[in-house]
């Protein structure tokens, strides 16, 4: 059971070298205990630094998985300091009250950007051409070179990414479909594809830009590659897992392919030490980069102030806004008041439980502010009393059967 600390006390464990931006902002906020590592930890080291720590920032390299969930018995919120939040099982994180938070657009740009400038390199044929240059040779000639402009662009996955990518490309006089499982607006001139096979038989560049789900595992396979237009390109920024990478190999050597793009992987080296290994290596028509789509410096640095400024708004306030898995509360600041969290299974008997403990203690609530979901329910309360008073206050709400979490703001 999490109970209240002094700021001074609450450890931050910031993994994969976030953004020193984060840093400044948990600093300026008045946390002290920041431990920083600019790399993801092997799995054992994980569970042993999460087991102490309040707060803790990832990146896409850190696998928190129900397994490692179970060691942070004293973790208060995650920060995904990246868009992606497929490597945090974020429905074990729910049930142990512990809201993830992510930044969902601060990269987006960078993405796109790599994007549009790979799908005009791969349809000069640049990637050979440069491998060609640096062993020696010479490859003067036109023959498989083309303009973006008049191209069709085939985007799997319309959502932030995806459309930064169809207004850049249409400002290139690419013309842009996309497919997506919801419906979405075009943006520009850009039409919805009448499928993902449509789209596949229409592009001459297609890119990914869907989340890694259940349904988007190998969701670009050897059938899928097949229904690409002979000599079109793949550019993947999304996730490993979304293109089976054995499948996009065999086409590319054939030139069914004729290159691709691929910034993630199935398989991902744990640091930048670490060996690079796919079967993609060695392949002139292919772009290797390593997953560096959202990896600028104007990106990061935004993606530290934003997803620190939400844990620091959450460990200070208890304001859940834009966490992913999460009932999600804005809260005004609480000056004249101390204000308790409580954080419980959603069954029936919990708040009526809660109120009884205020009305028996009389004790008048200020505020209260209430949000479910279907698992986890999530009540502030604000109250008029003393430092003792509100802690005598969280022992007895945690001691309310179904509690994940109370905690005292003071
Ligand atoms: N390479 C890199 O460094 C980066 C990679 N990413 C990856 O890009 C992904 C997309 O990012 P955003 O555009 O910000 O996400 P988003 O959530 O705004 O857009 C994803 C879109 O994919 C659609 N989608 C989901 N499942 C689908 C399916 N089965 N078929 C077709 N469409 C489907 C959704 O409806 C949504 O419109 C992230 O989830 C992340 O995995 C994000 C940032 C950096
Ligand atoms: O934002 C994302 O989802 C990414 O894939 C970027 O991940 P990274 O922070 O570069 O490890």
């Amino acid at each position: 059971m999490k109970t209240s600390y002094p700021k001074a006390d609450i450890k931050v464990l910031l993994l994969e070298g976030v953004s020193q931006s984060a840093v400044e902002v948990f600093r300026r906020a008045g946390y002290s205990q920041i431990e920083f590592h600019e790399k993801s930890l092997p799995e054992a080291e994980l569970k042993a630094r999460i087991a102490e720590a309040h707060i803790v920032g990832i990146r896409s390299r850190s696998h928190l998985t129900a397994d490692v969930l179970e060691q942070a018995r004293r973790l208060i919120a995650v920060g995904c300091f990246c868009i992606g939040t497929n490597q945090v099982d974020l429905e074990t994180a729910r049930q142990q009250g512990v809201p993830v938070f992510n930044a969902p657009y601060s990269n987006t740009r960078s993405v796109a950007e790599l994007v549009i400038a790979e799908a005009i390199m791969l349809l000069r044929g640049i990637p050979q051409k440069n491998a060609l240059c640096h062993r020696g040779g010479w490859t003067k000639s036109a023959a498989g070179s083309f303009e973006v402009r008049d191209k069709v662009l085939g985007i799997v996955g319309y959502g932030h990414i995806g459309t930064q990518v169809g207004v850049l490309a249409e400002s290139l006089g690419m013309r842009v479909i996309f497919h997506d499982i919801e419906t979405k607006l075009s943006l520009g001139n850009a039409r919805a594809a009448g499928s993902l096979d449509d789209l596949l038989e229409r592009a001459d560049v297609v890119t990914l830009h869907v989340p890694e789900t259940p349904a988007t595992k190998l969701m670009i396979g050897a059938t899928e590659l097949a229904k690409m237009r002979k000599g079109a390109a793949l550019i993947n920024a999304s996730r490993g897992t979304v293109v089976d990478i054995d499948a996009l190999a065999a086409a590319l050597r054939t030139g069914h392919v004729a290159g691709a793009a691929v910034d993630v992987f199935p398989l991902e080296p744990k640091g930048n030490d670490d060996p690079f290994v796919s079967p993609l290596v060695g392949m002139d028509n292919v772009i290797l980069t390593p997953h560096i789509g959202g990896s600028t410096l104007e990106a990061q640095d935004n993606i530290g102030i934003e997803v620190a400024s939400k844990l620091v708004r959450y460990s200070d306030n208890g304001s859940t806004l834009s966490a992913v898995n999460f009932p999600e509360v804005t809260l005004p600041e609480h000056p004249n008041s101390r204000r308790l969290l409580h954080i419980h299974r959603n069954v029936p008997g919990v708040l009526s439980r809660i109120n009884e403990l205020f009305s028996a203690g009389n004790i008048n609530i200020d505020a209260q502010f209430l949000q479910t979901d279907s698992q986890v329910g999530y009540v502030v309360i604000d109250v008029s009393a003393d430092e003792a008073q509100a802690g005598a206050l969280k022992d007895r709400l945690a001691a309310i059967p179904g509690t994940l979490r109370s905690r005292v703001l003071y």
